[in-house]
């Protein structure tokens, strides 16, 4: 069986060939903001990064005919439970109408689907970003009105929880977890038994990441919202794009964080270890979720490269549980793992209903 993974960034597109479980190869296509930004909304980029996709195809020498079922990333849909998704006409105009939100993510089932079509095979989403497995005393936020919303990187996270779980001689429905995953967002869950029962909002909750503001000081929010000084565009930009060590540092990038540590930069030394606090915060409000029953925390994500954020995290939760320290991502493969599981029967594709 061969399947088509595509996984849409806010800059980039990676796509990877599956020979079943074998990776056959995996490419990254970088999109440059002066061409990403002559589009007024993210479902409009489709065509955009389907020819680019079908370009890598041809320098690999891989034809799309090759492939029993194309597969991407899932985004911003309502409340689910996670597994793998049929994308049919219904999903796919959600995603292009995006009312959940705007995200790249949900340019992995609109490529799919469009792919899927030329070649005549099925489009499947796999754990979307809306993954929804909270326990209902988890949704209280303290006004009705503001309900806390499961949004995360659920791929991931649930992808690394059964790597670990299966290291550990155990099934991941059988075992207690915090997963950490720190990328461009951050998000920290607690999986309980196989269920993701609660989450920070990975967009506006919990610790501040490289380009996120995470929880903030809400009067002080309302005030700056109403100051007159920002329209809401440039709030949310504030929040979601140029927040968090951005907005102190002026990079998202945590290796150059790191270098000027290096010459002496105490600014940049306290906000990376702002950063690690507020995680293992985080981490140790999650432990008690699984009212301290935890068997392993796992930091996953790019900035679990770092070894200066990998250090001071540990230092402070260790106290916890052992912690596994588990770098990158494994999107790509959970991917591919989702479309197989239901290409051979074991696994039944949900549809996504309204
Ligand atoms: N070797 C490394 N050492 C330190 N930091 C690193 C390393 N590699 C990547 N990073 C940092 O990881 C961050 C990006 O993480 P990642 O690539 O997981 O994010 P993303 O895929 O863009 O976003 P997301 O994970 O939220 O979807 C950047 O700040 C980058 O500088
Ligand atoms: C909304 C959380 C997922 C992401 O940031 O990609």
């Amino acid at each position: 069986m061969k399947v088509l993974a595509i996984n849409p960034g806010s800059t980039s597109t990676k796509i990877a060939d599956y020979e079943n479980e074998t990776c056959l190869w995996k490419q990254g296509i970088d999109h440059p903001s002066s061409e990403i930004n002559v589009f007024s909304r993210v479902g409009d980029q489709y065509e955009y990064r389907i020819a680019l996709v079908l370009k890598t195809l041809e320098e690999k020498g891989t034809s799309l005919e090759e492939f029993d079922a194309v597969v991407g990333r899932g985004g911003m849909l309502k409340p689910l439970v996670g597994g793998t998704y049929l994308v049919d006409d219904y999903l796919v105009n959600i995603l292009q109408d995006a009312p959940g939100g705007e995200h790249a993510s949900n340019l992995g089932g609109i490529m799919a689907y469009h792919l899927g079509q030329r070649i005549h095979v099925p489009a499947y989403i796999v754990d979307p970003v809306t993954v929804d497995e909270m326990d209902p005393v988890a949704r209280l936020s303290g006004l009705p009105e503001l309900p806390r919303l499961s949004q995360s990187h659920a791929l991931n996270m649930k992808a690394v929880a059964r790597k670990v779980a299966h290291q550990m001689g155990k099934a991941y429905q059988d075992v207690n977890l915090i997963v950490v995953h720190l990328g461009g967002g951050i998000s920290v869950a607690p999986h309980c038994k196989g269920k993701m029962i609660d989450v920070n909002n990975a967009n506006n909750e919990g610790p501040y990441s490289v380009e996120r503001c995470g929880t903030l000081p809400v009067y002080q929010l309302v005030k700056l919202c109403y100051s007159g000084k920002y329209s809401e565009k440039e709030v949310l930009t504030k929040i979601l794009k140029e927040g968090g060590m951005f907005a102190y540092l002026g990079t998202k990038d945590a290796r150059e964080a790191e270098e000027r540590i290096l010459k002496g930069d105490l600014t940049a030394k306290l906000v990376l270890e702002g950063l690690c606090y507020q995680v293992a915060k985080e981490i140790g409000a999650m432990a008690t979720v699984l009212a301290g029953e935890v068997d392993r925390i796992i930091l996953t994500g790019g900035l679990a490269y770092s070894e200066f954020i990998v250090r001071e995290i540990i230092q402070r939760v260790s106290f916890i549980a052992q912690v596994i320290v588990s770098p990158g991502e494994e999107e790509m493969t959970a991917l591919a793992l989702g479309a197989l599981r239901v290409l051979r029967g074991e696994e039944k594709a949900m549809t996504y209903e309204a």
